[in-house]
């Protein structure tokens, strides 16, 4: 492992980057740095999420530029607003006492404030690909004098929805510029793309086996789509301090969750695309300032966000593609610090899991929801801790003359347990918890489902195979296993099969229930 001082960087920089408490360069900053600071050659740097990418790129730009040229030396491009104002950002704070300007330009901000910085002059322009057309075209922005070109994310820009405003951007540069293209994930395609914009270049890869880091531990639970709120909800609740990021397909499923979590009582915001830029803004730093500690969002904050400490990602909904699985996951498990991951995998979405897990040749290990004993039980512990911690470091003796009071007209037993019942009787009511139906889908992608059924005596196993032939459109002789438990029937059935039973029933209000109705019903006829 190197250090900063022997890749070539200034006295001014060193210092920087000793006040921003970076002690030694992550992997892809050793590599890279170097090359930029001697090179004329293009490059695709590609390293795990949370590595330090930007750095890579800005400290070279740094020591590379001149202050106040009075013309753009360098664009840089990013996906979203929010990853346009961090970089922007990060660079500034990394610039030392260098008199470099860099400004982000994105949609939804004031153009009036751009214009008029555009006009003074900046050196590096950060922005995202629609509002800098718009600048191209109302030449505010001159781009035929740039140094560097960069696409940090740069997988995510060459593909479909940017590659248009990509061409459109680049027709208005000057050919001699050097073109840098970042991102945690590089699929194949999109790499011949890539070739398409550079010249002599080359391609520094951290070599790892895996796309995602090993800071994140990687979890699946198996769900129903009806139960993931309530799932959430228990993962929310077993932990000490859940800070985490929660990721839902539409904005309408951000919103909806957003807005349940809420009215349980959590401390939760959402964040998407529809939402006014000034409003997505707030609600970031919100959660930055950890004001909010749940924020839901859909894949506008799946790339490059830097948050520090998060606990959790959680994917709601299954993400649509393994590199939108890598970078989801990458919010957490940055700069060394560990995280943990956890995805919702319905059981007609369990091949597009082994898929994910295939490309991202990643290991994502099963786990069971926890039951509500389980976190009534984390949660006791957790009040008798919080309690003795009291006890042992902070005064409580404006209460002791109540506390003797109480002691002396009552049993001390009685009196504290009337006292955790009064304080904490509504964090630990079970009735904060709804059933789960149980969806289990073993590796061979064979389901195993357990059904509800009421009592034993309600239900026998030729019962049961009728009532799902009556039911549902599965082929019974399918069925291999059928046990029926105390209160509870299990069957084992094909993953095809399995589907069908619980689109069938999830239908229904809440799986079970119907199914446990059902069968006193036929009893009673
Ligand atoms: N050498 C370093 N030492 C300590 N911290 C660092 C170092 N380099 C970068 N960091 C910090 O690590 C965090 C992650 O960096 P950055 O956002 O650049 O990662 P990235 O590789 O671009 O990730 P992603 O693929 O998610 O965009 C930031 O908070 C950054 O300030
Ligand atoms: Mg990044």
């Amino acid at each position: 492992m190197s250090k900063f001082e022997d890749l070539g960087l200034s006295e001014t920089t060193l210092k920087a980057l000793k006040k921003k408490g970076f002690e030694e360069p992550t992997p892809i900053q050793e590599k890279t740095i170097p090359v930029l600071l001697k090179g004329e050659v293009d490059l695709i740097g590609q390293a795990q999420t949370g590595t330090g990418k930007t750095a890579a790129f800005g400290l070279p730009l740094i020591e590379k530029l001149t202050p106040g040229a009075k013309h753009v030396q360098a664009l840089i491009l990013a996906p979203t607003r929010e990853l346009a104002v961090q970089v922007a950002e990060e660079i500034n704070s990394l610039k030392g006492r260098s008199k470099l300007s860099i400004l982000p330009i994105y949609g939804g901000a004031s153009i009036e404030r751009q214009l008029n910085a555009l006009r003074r002059g900046v050196d590096i322009v950060v922005g995202t690909p629609g509002r800098v057309i718009d600048h191209i075209k109302r030449k505010s922005l001159k781009l035929e004098n740039i140094s560097y070109f960069i696409l940090d994310e740069a997988d995510e820009m060459l593909n479909m929805g940017f590659i248009d405003d990509m061409e459109e951007i680049f027709k208005h540069t000057n050919p001699d510029k050097r073109v840098l293209l970042f991102s945690a994930t590089m699929p194949k395609p999109i790499l011949g793309l890539a070739k398409k914009y550079m010249k002599n270049f080359e391609i520094i890869k951290v070599k790892k086996e895996q796309l995602t880091t090993n800071l994140t531990d990687q979890i699946y639970f198996e769900v129903n789509e009806s139960d993931k709120f309530e799932a959430l909800c228990r993962i929310i609740d077993i932990e000490k301090d859940f800070y985490g990021l929660v990721f839902c397909r539409t904005k309408l499923d951000v919103d909806r969750v957003a807005l349940k979590l809420t009215e349980r009582g959590y401390n939760a915001e959402g964040i998407h695309g529809d939402i006014s830029q000034y409003q997505r803004e707030r609600i970031l730093k919100k959660f930055k300032d950890k004001r909010a500690h749940i924020l839901v969002a859909t894949d506008v904050a799946a790339r490059g966000l830097d948050i520090n400490d998060l606990t959790h990602v959680i994917n709601y909904s299954l993400p649509q593609d393994p590199e939108s699985y890598v970078h989801r996951i990458g919010r957490t498990g940055r700069a060394g610090k560990e995280g943990t991951a956890i995805t919702f995998v319905t059981p007609s979405e369990y091949r597009k899991l082994i898929f994910i897990k295939r490309v991202a040749n990643t290991n994502i290990r099963k786990e069971k929801v926890p039951g509500i004993k389980e976190i009534i039980k984390t949660k006791k512990e957790r009040i008798k801790n919080e309690i003795l911690d009291i006890v042992k470091n902070s005064n409580a003796s404006e209460y002791e003359n109540l506390a003797k009071e109480l002691l002396n007209i009552s049993d001390p037993v009685q009196a504290i347990s009337a006292l955790l019942k009064h304080a904490y009787q509504s964090e630990l009511d079970t009735a904060n918890y709804n059933e789960i139906s149980e969806v289990s889908i073993n590796t061979k992608g064979k389901t195993r489902l357990f059904v509800a059924l009421g009592k034993k005596d309600e239900m026998d196993i030729k019962k049961l195979l009728k009532f799902i032939k009556d039911k549902t459109d599965v082929d019974t002789k399918k069925i291999r296993d059928v046990r029926i438990f105390e209160n509870f029937s299990f069957i084992s059935v094909p993953f095809e099969e399995a589907e069908i039973i619980i689109d069938t029933f999830k239908r229904k209000k809440r799986g079970r229930r119907p199914l446990v109705e059902k069968a006193k019903e036929r009893k009673s006829k």
